[in-house]
């Protein structure tokens, strides 16, 4: 079903009874359901149910805290129950009157006592999640918190503090307290309780529980001391080294040798807080390790301190124990046995294999949850149909109109597929291959079949093939391949199920490896839903943080549905509405701004010594890529033009430019792109877009041209349509019929995202500005500076390195805006002159000294 026919069916419907009615009653009955049903879908409706629930979390927990204080006075009246809010007579003491006091004696007296202030964060979650019309909370595991949280709560206050005038347990714990101490006496209530406490506290935080021990040998290799890089907010790691033999390396850092020989250990050393430059070195004669340790300048410097053994102490260059100025020294008589166990609650000293957590990137959406093939649908039965009687028949038609051609064959073969069956021949000694291609028009008459396609020879396997419709196709379901182990399983960095081949094996390719995708086809004959199959299989294996997509779309209407994951996995431009492009002056800047973050990429990638994103990702992710100098982890983009043809026709060269651009070099840095077009002419698929494009997709179109400029080679003005399809990939062209997904399923597959929590905006690209508004801007008047022109002075100043490349890696710009910054730090006197490829000197040394100059520029 194509998107408009969706639109159709979405229109809200109105159930009309099947009674002939009269025509009063008929008309009521009908606006009523209309107004009830626009009602509940009207966003005000959510925003004031919202509202309730959070003003009345408001008010239980004001009339709770205001209990604890008046309970005393109020409680002969509030015991009175509800009969007291209809007698004026009454005053209570608590904050929220009668009301107040009455909800707050019920939950906190007669249930849950203390716990049940937790109930308030139900009504405020539900709240939330009202407001803002989507799961900003899981309620689910909120209720779950909740109950259990009042019920073990409640019982334990109650066990506990009995004796106490106030009920700190309320009713429920009082009960659950009292049947414990009935059935296990009152220790073995007290061990329960203390065992759900314990058994919380293990599940939850997972502490080590370890013996003391000798490590055997010292642990603290290149890659660990690198993940020393921290995450800003993190705590600084701890490095032990034990069984050590420091000596001076003369490079103003220091080196430790492992001395495995040593009966007992030398030295114990423990480095807090360090941030050290760690070189493994080869191993030395009698020593198993050295490794030289560096401290930078960035963080507090360490205070060295020296605990060496006897007279070993004297050759040392650096001291057994390195602590930081701000944090506690330790023990002067340190002991391996240290290492094992938690050493003080504020340094966390795991042990090494734990020391080195990798940086998850989904973990900033943790509760995210992939869509399910349940939201997907079968369509028809999936079986392949073989009709013996259309194979016999088609096969003897076969052999009988090669035969009137002079053409003998050995043998013949059918694998039946699921809308086409390929009959495999093997000619008689002699015949010429070009004689069996130059009569397939014949051989179609004589089947009197659309849609015949030779394969002479098939590639690899010496026989002629013969594709022939069926007379009944099946459908290939998405649900299915999705399905598939093949998928489920799969490795591959973008997986896309296309679809089923001819022997009915799945499709499934990975799009990072095509490395972009070209698709053609007359209108009609399925281009939309394959689009769809590719999205719908990256949104099935990729986490939000690790894909996003730019989607442009001409024709308004095609993608428009993916606009509600937005949040999750669309990228936009900074200061745009729409993430999802319809415009050809967007299309240009944006096209533009891959072009720049593709340029940002492999600066980030160069500057971490690392060939490709994958590289990138698994170093950034091992914690040996610092956030603080730009570095950050690299989600895929995957750019889907879905009409190029209308963008070419429109803006010619400003398109072609920079998808030709990012189609040559864009793979390392995980851009990707997917132009559909339903006019696959020369001059739309031109030579360089082409020759930029390996992999490419033809659905049926109109003739033989077509099909020879999108594949090289003729054939898709022979496909059937419907999801018929040829693939040309690495130079080898197969017949698919491509996976169908229906738009209710892709709308239920977005909408199962989009109802999860996203991040609180899309993905920015960076900014483009178009060189022609630059230059109708002319020349820098101090007036007229950037808005971000003291940001970038400060940024300069403060890292004293007058670079461009600095400024978009740091401030997230397009190479224009950063450019135009810097002329204007010219200008102002901040930086120097341009210096080609050095980086500019900076005039101004100091913050203050910018400052004063930034007065005086006023
Ligand atoms: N893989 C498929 N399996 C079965 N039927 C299909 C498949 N692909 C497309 N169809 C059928 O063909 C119809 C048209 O497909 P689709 O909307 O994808 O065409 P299109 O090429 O995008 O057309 P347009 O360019 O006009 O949007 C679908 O509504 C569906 O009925």
């Amino acid at each position: 079903m194509s998107t408009k026919s969706k639109s159709k069916s979405k229109k809200p419907t109105a159930r009309i009874s099947t009674k002939k009615p009269t025509a009063g009653t008929w008309k009521v009955e009908k606006e009523e359901k209309i107004q009830l049903k626009a009602l509940a879908k009207d966003e005000r409706t959510w925003k004031i149910a919202g509202v309730t629930f959070l003003v009345v979390s408001i008010f239980l927990i004001i009339s709770f805290l205001s209990y604890f204080f008046t309970w005393k006075q109020d409680f002969t009246q509030l015991s009175r129950g509800s009969e007291i809010l209809w007698n004026s007579d009454v005053k209570v003491e608590n904050l929220l009157g009668k009301l107040g006091g009455l909800s707050a004696q019920y939950f906190i007296y007669r249930l849950f006592g203390v716990a049940a202030v937790l109930i308030c964060t139900f009504f405020f979650v539900i709240g939330v999640n009202l407001m803002w019309r989507r799961k900003v909370f899981s309620v689910w595991r909120n209720l779950k918190y909740v109950t259990l949280g009042m019920l073990v709560v409640s019982a334990i206050l109650a066990y506990l503090l009995h004796d106490e005038e106030f009920r700190y347990g309320g009713g429920v714990g009082n009960v659950i307290a009292h049947w414990l101490v009935a059935s296990l006496g009152k220790i073995g209530a007290g061990a329960v309780l203390a065992l759900i406490v314990i058994g919380y506290f293990i599940w939850q935080f997972n502490p080590v529980f370890s013996f003391p021990k000798k490590l055997k040998r010292p642990v603290l290799p290149a890659d660990e001391a690198a993940a020393d890089e921290t995450m800003p907010g993190e705590q600084p790691v701890i490095a032990v080294v034990e069984n050590a033999t420091p000596v001076d390396t003369g490079t103003g850092g220091a080196k430790l040798v492992m001395d495995t020989a040593a009966e007992k250990p030398k030295y114990d050393i423990r480095l807090i807080n360090k941030e050290p430059e760690v070189h493994a070195m080869e191993e030395e004669e009698g020593h198993e390790r050295i490794t030289v340790l560096k401290p930078t300048a960035k963080r507090p410097e360490p205070v060295i301190e020296t605990e060496p053994e006897k007279d070993a102490a004297q050759e040392l260059a650096i001291p057994s124990k390195i602590v930081s100025k701000d944090k506690p020294v330790l023990d002067d008589n340190l002991k391996l046995e240290i290492n094992s166990g938690p050493i003080t609650p504020a340094q966390p000293a795991a042990p090494a294999a734990e020391k080195k957590k990798t940086y998850e990137p989904a973990l900033n959406l943790r509760s995210y949850k992939k869509p399910t093939t349940d939201l997907l649908e079968t369509h028809g039965s999936e079986k392949v149909i073989q009709d013996q009687n259309e194979l016999e028949n088609n096969k003897n038609q076969i052999i009988q109109t090669l035969r009137n051609y002079d053409i003998e064959i050995q043998r013949i073969s059918a694998t039946v597929g699921p809308t086409v069956t390929l009959y495999e021949i093997v000619p008689a000694a002699g015949v010429r291959i070009s004689k069996i291609k130059n009569l397939e028009d014949d051989i179609a008459l004589s089947l009197s079949a659309l849609g015949i396609r030779i394969i002479a020879p098939i590639p690899g396997r010496g026989t002629i093939g013969i594709e022939v419709p069926n007379a009944r196709k099946s459908i290939v379901s998405m649900k299915t391949l999705l399905a598939s182990d093949e998928f489920t399983k799969s490795t591959y960095s973008l997986p896309i199920a296309l679809g089923k081949r001819i022997d009915n094996k799945n499709f499934i390719v990975d799009l990072a490896t095509m490395p972009h995708l070209l698709m053609a086809g007359a209108t009609g004959q399925g281009k939309s839903v394959g689009i769809n199959a590719i999205l719908v299989s990256l949104l099935y294996s990729k986490h939000p943080s690790q894909l996003k997509f730019v989607l442009v779309d001409p024709k308004k209407v095609e993608l428009s549905v993916y606009s509600q994951i937005v949040n999750h996995f669309l990228a936009r431009l900074p200061n745009e509405e729409d993430a999802i492009i319809t415009d050809t002056k967007k299309v240009i800047n944006t096209l533009n701004a891959l072009c720049i973050e593709m340029d940002t990429r492999y600066d980030l990638l160069k500057d971490a010594g690392c060939r490709n994103i994958k590289e990138y990702n698994a170093k950034f992710t091992e914690r040996r890529l610092n956030p603080e100098k730009g570095h950050q982890f690299m989600p895929f983009i995957v750019l889907v033009v879905d009409e190029f043809a209308d963008l070419i026709m429109t803006a010619g060269k400003e398109v072609e430019m920079p998808i030709a651009r990012l189609a040559q070099l864009a793979r390392a840095v995980g851009i990707h792109l997917i132009i559909a077009t339903q006019r696959p002419s020369v001059n739309i698929i031109t030579g360089i877009i082409k020759a930029n494009f390996p992999a490419r997709i033809a659905f049926k179109v109109s003739s033989k041209i077509d099909s020879r400029t999108i594949l090289d080679a003729g054939g898709a003005d022979q496909l059937i349509g419907k999801g018929d399809m040829l693939i040309s990939l690495n130079g080898e062209l197969s017949r698919l019929q491509c996976a169908f997904v229906d738009t209710p399923e892709v709308d239920k597959v977005v909408d199962f995202i989009a109802y999860q929590e996203g991040y609180p905006e899309p993905f920015l690209l960076p900014e483009y500005i178009d060189e022609k508004d630059l230059e109708a801007g002319g020349d820098f008047d101090l007036d007229d500076r950037d808005s971000l022109f003291e940001d970038a002075a400060k940024l300069i100043v403060a890292n004293q390195i007058g670079s461009t490349s600095l400024l978009q890696r740091r401030m997230k710009l397009g190479y224009n805006r950063a450019g135009r910054l810097m002329d204007q730090l010219e200008q102002a006197g901040i930086v120097g002159p341009n210096q080609g490829s050095k980086a500019r000197e900076v005039l101004i040394k100091t913050e203050a000294e910018l400052q004063q100059h930034l007065d005086m520029l006023g």
